[in-house]
């Protein structure tokens, strides 16, 4: 399995964690354990296209420890999507869990797939196949789906309905991430972005920056960049730039987002013909003076070649892995306050974990509730990560992922596991 796991976000996880153990001293054959996945399934994906052919697919969920509860953690559908990937993708999942303190371990699925490919009825067969195919892994109490890259809140409601064909009820704790109509929770669709922007503002406080003379540039246009965008203009703060895959709108003066949200989503203009800005390049993007960078699309955007360039104070990571372990050394010698990927982004799955407890309450919160709720969980988890690191003059990385790996150690530990 080792051979397929080498990819260079697989290596980026395992040379985070393999810094994070040294640091912590980390018990030898708990550490080796932790490199890899606990299990990894590998499944083919045969589907009728619309014109009769069959294709087949490529399709992964990976279980990466579940000492602490159930796995938890996305679906991506993604041409880029490999084994190395996924895994370290579930890796990252244990430790924000951890982190956040939910009662969870990490998972991630995916196909190697475009979904903008595929028709909508295309779609949903190879969803519902590749759900059949992974039916022995997930379930509530064993491991719960949500949306990643390229999946939204109908492939959740495919799988959940594929599911519960095969157990024979409705299981709407299955996933989340689901429509409201079969057990979604409110506040879910934009809970990473409405996270990424709390632990903005509480970095800000610290670094006493003043939000109203902010400005942000956001890297990644899907569910995470645009509901970032949207809840960092309402906090008062200047979003300046948004990219999807083809390049990125500028303008210094600040971009009207309800305008733009409103031409790209619901009227399907591309980012290219809103003529509100400048058009830029991603690369471009990374390298603008602002005081808040956004990365919020794919992983390792930031690296050796391009960290010395950026221009902003803050990183706040909305997405998974986007900045490597060479970059980092460059980004702290720049006085660049990071705020890492397992902290920044888990709004999604705090309001996951909601979904999932609703689910098994048959009760619904208010909207109003989840995001105080989220809210508290998020910034304390940022005020023990920021504690943490001036107590022990590490990186805030370091310091949750520290956080994180010690919550899953404990949990080994008195589980009778290791040492
Ligand atoms: N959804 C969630 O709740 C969570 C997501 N994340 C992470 O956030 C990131 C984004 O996820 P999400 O918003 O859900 O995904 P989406 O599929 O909704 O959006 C992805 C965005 O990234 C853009 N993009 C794709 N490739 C590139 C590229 N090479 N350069 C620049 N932009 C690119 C896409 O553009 P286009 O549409 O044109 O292809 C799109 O705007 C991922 O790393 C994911 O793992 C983390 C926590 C939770
Ligand atoms: O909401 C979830 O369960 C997981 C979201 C996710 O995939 C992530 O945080 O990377």
């Amino acid at each position: 399995m080792q051979n397929e796991l080498d990819t260079p976000a697989f290596r980026l996880a395992v040379a985070q964690f393999d810094e994070a153990a040294k640091r912590m001293n980390l018990d030898r054959n708990l550490h080796q354990r932790l490199k890899l996945p606990q299990r990894s399934l590998m499944v083919s994906i045969p589907v009728r296209m619309d014109d009769g052919r069959v294709e087949v697919f490529t399709g992964y969920r990976v279980h990466h420890d579940m000492s602490r509860g159930p796995c938890k953690g996305g679906i991506r559908y993604h041409l880029g999507v490999t084994l190395g990937e996924v895994a370290a993708l579930a890796m990252w999942m244990t430790w924000k869990c951890a982190l956040a303190g939910l009662p969870y371990g990490g998972a991630k699925g995916g196909v190697k797939v475009n979904p903008k490919s595929l028709s909508r009825d295309e779609l949903q067969r190879m969803t519902r196949r590749y759900t059949a195919e992974i039916f022995p892994l997930i379930g509530p109490d064993r491991d719960v789906p949500a949306p990643d890259v390229g999946t939204d809140s109908q492939v959740m409601a495919w799988i959940m309905d594929t599911y519960s064909q095969q157990v024979g009820y409705a299981s709407p704790g299955v996933v989340t991430g689901k429509p409201l109509s079969i057990g979604g929770s409110l506040g879910r669709e934009d809970a990473t972005g409405r996270g990424v922007v709390d632990v903005t503002l509480a970095a800000m406080k610290h670094l006493e920056l003043d939000p109203s003379q902010a400005t942000v540039a956001i890297q990644g246009f899907g569910n995470v960049g645009s509901h970032t965008a949207r809840i960092m203009q309402e906090a008062g703060l200047k979003v300046v730039a948004v990219s999807d895959v083809n390049g990125g709108l500028y303008n210094p003066k600040g971009l009207d987002i309800p305008d733009i949200l409103k031409r790209y989503r619901e009227e399907g203009t591309p980012l290219g013909k809103i003529r509100s800005g400048d058009w830029i390049t991603n690369e471009d993007l990374l390298q603008l003076p602002c005081t808040v960078l956004v990365p919020a699309a794919l992983s390792e955007q930031i690296t050796g070649k391009n960290a010395d360039k950026l221009r902003c104070r803050i990183l706040a990571e909305g997405a998974n892995g986007p900045t490597t372990m060479e970059a980092d050394a460059i980004l702290a010698e720049k006085g660049i306050f990071v705020i890492p990927d397992i902290l920044a982004n888990s709004g999604g799955v705090i309001v996951s974990y909601f979904e999932w407890v609703q689910d098994a309450q048959r009760f619904g919160w208010k909207s109003k509730d989840i995001q105080e709720r989220l809210h508290d969980i998020i910034t304390a988890a940022f005020a023990r990560t920021l504690a943490f690191a001036t107590e022990h003059r590490t990186s805030m990385r370091m310091a949750a992922l520290m956080g994180g790996i010690e919550k899953v150690a404990q949990a080994h530990l008195h589980r009778g596991l290791y040492p």
